[in-house]
């Protein structure tokens, strides 16, 4: 398969500590429960003061041990893209819906379901949140073939609002590739009707250049410090 990533030829990390993966997954499922009741909770105001003291609490324990930016969690992977903490995707993000990206053929499929922490008008989909899975649905599109990019382009449609709550599927598949740029169509529809797309857009993925590389990812290390597979140490001098 041609490859542009720059992490491929490198080994994958071994399989992630299985009780830290079950720890994350189920932390990130109560915070996504907790941002969802946030934002729709009418309990009195004396509750969700009480209640924002107790999360307080919570993020003070948290705290106690925490990465910089440009440190991998101990669960991602870069030659196989595993990224716990995606928006998107992150099972340990609670603002993820999270949705899951597969190849069906030459297409790749995600099903979701959006919430109220995901509105924009009212009862819809904030559109730069679908704007947000448009890049990561094209993006995952280009990687799953085995094409990586950074987004450089991405033009959307807006046909519908998205409603929230509401079973949506996520299509996408690749319309043309030539060196290290990979162009991308798709959209997002109803489960209900997948033929008539919401939001249609277009994305070109760029393999960046080895400098550019060198200055995004150059201080990138894995979460016990060893540089980052693909990455030499640097002076930390990347953004
Ligand atoms: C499971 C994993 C799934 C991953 C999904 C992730 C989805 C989310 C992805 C992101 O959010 S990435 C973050 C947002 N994007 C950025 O921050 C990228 C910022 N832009 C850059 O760093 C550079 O512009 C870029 C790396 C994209 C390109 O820089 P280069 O200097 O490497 O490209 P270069 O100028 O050498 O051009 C290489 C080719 O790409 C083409 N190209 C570059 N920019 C383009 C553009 N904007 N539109 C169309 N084509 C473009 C360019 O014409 C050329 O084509 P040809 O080879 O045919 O001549």
């Amino acid at each position: 398969m041609t490859t542009t990533s720059p992490w491929a030829e490198h080994p994958a990390a071994p399989d992630p500590d299985p009780d830290l993966q079950a720890a994350v997954t189920e932390l990130g499922a109560a915070v996504r429960d907790l941002l969802e009741t946030t934002v729709t909770t009418t309990v009195p105001a004396g509750e969700q003061a009480a209640v924002a003291a107790g999360v307080r609490g919570l993020t003070a324990r948290l705290a106690a041990a925490t990465r910089g930016r440009h440190t991998l969690s101990a669960l991602d992977d870069l030659p196989t893209f595993r990224r716990t903490y995606s928006p998107v995707t992150g099972v340990g993000n609670g603002f993820a819906p999270p949705v899951q990206f597969r190849r069906e053929g030459d297409t790749v499929v995600g099903e979701t379901v959006l919430g109220l922490r995901h509105e924009g008008p009212p009862a819809h989909c904030h559109g730069g949140v679908s704007a947000l899975l448009m890049d990561q649905l094209l993006g995952s599109a280009a990687f799953l073939a085995g094409r990586w990019g950074m987004t450089a382009h991405l033009v959307l449609t807006y046909h519908g609002a998205v409603p929230l709550q509401t079973p949506l599927v996520l299509t996408a598949r690749i319309t043309e590739t030539s060196g290290r740029k990979t162009v991308v169509t798709g959209g997002i529809a109803l489960a209900a009707e997948p033929d008539r797309e919401l939001v249609s857009g277009e994305a070109v993925f760029v393999s960046p250049r080895p400098e550019l590389l060198e200055l995004y990812f150059g201080a990138l290390t894995t979460a016990d410090g060893s540089p980052a597979p693909g990455h030499g140490a640097t002076d930390g001098t990347a953004l």
